[in-house]
């Protein structure tokens, strides 16, 4: 069932644009409003309804009086008596009728009375067929009339009639009840019409009592509310209400339904305006989430939806806050960040979100000349047995490194190594390029690492035209030498015109890198709120897309609770393989599951320091740990690289004095590494930490173990970044040219890590991109 945390329409109180209201910086996600209508009355609260199971009638009355006692609360409708006024009229005028005639008749002499008297037993005969015909005809089944107005932009009067009835036993069904109802919405006092409709649901009653005839009072509530959770839910389309009943032959879970969900369509098409085109993104990770910031701006007059199949928003964005107890007395607010922790200032499209969405005063920068940013370890077997080696960052450093023999002589004689590439070819690995250049110990060692830290993939899998494009182009500019082409200037401008990024890059200048004091969700969350405060967007959780299709001409999109849309465009922010799942056979799309997928397991580590004792790892931004000479193996450590947290984001974490008194460091296992549970045991991982620890180049902790860790979190990423391998970039313009020419004739557009890159910097990018050959949807 679609469960959406979207509030209430057109709030934008907490709408952190500027110039639109309050700057504050983003709440966590609990604070989200719930609509009133998901609130269920307590079961204490309740008066116990019991009734006779064997006695239909009183099954329907008991369901008939909980409809009734379900709309009529006060922020639902206003009920609307208007039948039972008019029978009552029409009662009374009999009864007056008869009366008055049986008086006359009393009074007046029999022959002189006798046309009155006549007279008034046709009016009666008239008035009770009358009241019994408006009882059978027009008043029928009804339970349930009731009106009420909102107002979003507009006052919109709206009016629902139930009525039900008991459908007989019939074969091995049980008896049922079924609710139909009718619907009309207009605004203008009347005038204008925009919607009218009907809808019905039926379940069993033994759905809702029990054996001794007790009424499960929340769950036929939960089945009669469904569609009206959606007055603060999404829609899913503005078009085409009767699109959102229950698909034929699927079921809702336990029970046939949403009973009324045409109606939850019309409410939200109505208060966003029948007409408008509609644009459905798919997924609600950080792409997603940019991509429907973007289109809302773009396309102010579209109904925007994003539908995520997840509970959370922000995708593997994801930074939590722990409560963690140090051994000595105290505790402290940890930040534990378990996807992207940093981000650099280069992403413009970054920069614009912050200037957009006012998130300047939450920004923590690390100064270039930290440790953090200088400082990078290499964990090689080869040149230390077990530790931790600093990679040079000056000549003096260089000259002194352990990895000057692999570094000085592969750097210094590439540039007069002649054009190796061989003729013709357009794409290589990353691996086979670095090696072409600079020897392929080189390339394991140095390149290995590199594409550990980045894709967590094999380097000999990766693509260097997708993954490191400049290098590519280095070579071609200088003329065979990657060296010598990174001394030449490239062409490609680098103007911050696009973007609306105000002074944050002056802010940033002389930072490496930056985050933020709550951590890289304060981007995603900030961008739900912005999402949350706009009238015309919709945020889908806890609904999967289950299919992508054209049917006669319209996108048709089907989600896994058997919702059905018909948005106009639509913006697919999924990972490409799922994307592929999606589409039909007829409508698949090409390489969509050309490349592999890296899980990654993230083991968020903090340690208490004791008084006097030095840090557990040496300053600086982590260590990687490169590709071994025997490949990989099961026989290994499986791991990836750790990072040294504490170095440059202990500012995230709380009371301020704590920050020397834990250090927080993250490990990454998996990859291209086959990994089992074994790896990933806290044993294991601490095992193999400590020997990397300790044992490093710069003297260690003198051997001394690591402490116990105070707080151990384990993550596991499945498939969580793409690879690109060779030909990537080739298939991508396939890709997009069978978007713009085959049967989507534009109106899907693909977006996010599996098409141009995986930094956040590249998602927040191609979600500004996306769709930028829209116009006039509809
Ligand atoms: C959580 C694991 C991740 C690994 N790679 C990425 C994630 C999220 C994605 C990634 N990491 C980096 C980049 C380049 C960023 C850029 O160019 O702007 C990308 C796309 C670099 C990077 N790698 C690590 C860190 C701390 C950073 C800085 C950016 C960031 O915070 O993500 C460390 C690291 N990441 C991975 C491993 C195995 C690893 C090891 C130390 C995998």
């Amino acid at each position: 069932m679609a469960r959406s945390k979207k509030t209430e329409n057109g709030r934008s109180d907490a709408s952190p644009i500027p110039g639109r209201g309050s700057s504050t910086s983003p709440s966590p996600d609990t604070d989200r409003p719930v609509g009133p209508l998901s609130v269920v009355v307590p079961a204490e609260e309740r008066e116990e309804v019991k009734v006779n199971n064997a006695n239909v009638t009183e099954l329907k009355n008991a369901c008939d009086d909980a409809v009734k006692r379900y709309l009529s609360r006060p922020e639902l409708f206003k009920q609307i008596y208007l039948h039972t006024d008019v029978r009552l009229g029409l009662g009374w005028a009999s009864v007056f009728v008869a009366a008055g005639t049986a008086f006359y008749g009393y009074k007046v002499e029999f022959e002189q009375s006798k046309p009155v008297v006549w007279a008034g037993l046709i009016l009666y005969i008239i008035l009770t067929t009358i009241q019994t015909l408006y009882a059978y005809f027009v008043e029928g089944d009804t339970v349930y009339s009731g009106k009420r107005k909102t107002f979003s932009r507009r006052i919109v009067s709206e009016r629902i009639n139930l009525s039900s009835h008991t459908q007989p036993v019939k074969g091995s069904k049980q008896p049922a009840y079924e609710v139909a109802v009718t619907y009309v919405r207009s605004s203008s006092g009347g005038k204008s019409l925009l919607a009218k409709g009907k809808t019905h649901g039926v379940a069993e009653y033994s759905a809702f009592f029990d054996a001794q005839g007790i009424m499960d009072q929340e769950k036929f509530e939960r089945w009669i509310r469904f569609p009206f959770k959606g007055t603060f839910a999404p829609p899913i389309t503005v078009r085409d209400p009767q699109d959102l009943g229950a698909t034929p032959g699927k079921q809702v879970p336990e029970l046939q339904g949403p009973v009324l969900s045409a109606l939850f369509a019309q409410q939200v098409a109505t208060s966003l305006d029948m007409q408008r085109p509609h644009i459905a993104i798919l997924g609600g990770g950080l792409t997603g989430l940019s991509s429907a910031f973007h289109l809302s701006r773009r396309h102010p007059e579209a109904l925007i939806s994003v539908f995520e199949k997840q509970t959370r928003l922000g995708g593997w964005v994801h930074s939590e806050r722990a409560e963690v107890k140090h051994p000595e007395g105290g505790t402290a607010n940890i930040l534990l960040e378990s996807g992207p922790r940093t981000l650099r200032p280069n992403a413009k499209s970054v920069l614009e979100l912050v200037n957009l969405l006012g998130l300047k005063d939450s920004v923590i920068t690390t100064p270039k000349t930290s440790p953090a940013a200088k400082n990078r370890y290499l964990q090689i077997p080869e040149v230390q047995a077990q530790g931790i080696v600093p990679l040079p960052s000056s000549i003096p450093s260089l000259l002194s490194s352990p990895l000057r023999s692999q570094l000085l002589p592969n750097v210094l004689s590439e540039p007069f190594k002649g054009r190796n590439r061989p003729a013709g070819i357009e794409d290589e690995s990353f691996d086979d390029f670095m090696s072409r250049r600079f020897g392929a110990s080189f390339a394991r060692m140095f390149g290995s690492a590199l594409v550990h830290g980045i894709y967590a993939a094999d380097s000999r899998k990766l693509s260097i035209r997708a993954a490191f494009p400049s290098l590519w182009e280095a070579e071609e500019r200088g003329r065979g030498s990657v060296v010598r082409g990174m001394l030449v200037p490239s062409k490609a401008s680098s103007s911050l015109d696009d973007y609306d990024t105000g002074d944050v890059p002056e802010m940033m200048s002389g930072a490496p890198v930056f985050s933020f004091k709550d951590g890289m969700s304060t981007i995603t969350n900030s961008l739900v709120r912005y999402l949350e405060g706009q009238p015309n967007v919709r945020i889908i959780t806890d609904t999967r897309v289950e299919l992508l299709d054209l049917v006669e001409g319209r996108i048709q999109l089907q989600t896994a609770d058997g919702r059905t849309a018909h948005p106009d465009a639509v913006a697919s922010a999924l990972p490409l393989p799922v994307l592929h799942s999606v589409l039909p056979t007829h409508l698949s799309l090409p390489h969509l599951t050309a490349n592999p997928q890296s899980s990654v397991t993230v083991i968020n580590l903090v340690f208490p320091l004791t008084k006097g004792q030095p840090s557990i790892h040496p300053p600086g931004f982590g260590y990687l740990v490169p590709r071994s000479s025997s490949g990989y193996s099961e026989e290994g450590p499986g791991i990836l690289g750790t990072v040294f947290d504490s170095s440059s984001l202990s500012a995230q974490d709380l009371p301020e004095d704590s920050r020397s008194r834990f250090v927080k460091l993250t490990v990454m296992l998996g990859g291209p590494h086959p990994i089992t549970e074994r790896h990933t045991t806290l044993d294991n991982v601490l095992k193999h930490l400590n020997a990397h620890l300790n044992s490093r180049v710069d003297g260690g902790t003198g051997g001394l173990a690591l402490p116990k860790p105070a707080l151990a979190r384990t993550r596991h990423h499945v498939a969580c970044i793409p690879t690109p391998t060779p030909g990537h970039p080739q298939r991508i313009e396939e890709m997009k040219e069978a978007l713009s020419k085959g049967p989507w004739q534009g109106r899907l557009d693909v977006v996010g890590a599996g098409v141009r890159g995986v930094s956040v910097g590249d998602c927040v990018e191609s979600g500004k991109r996306v769709g930028s050959h829209w116009s006039g949807l509809g």
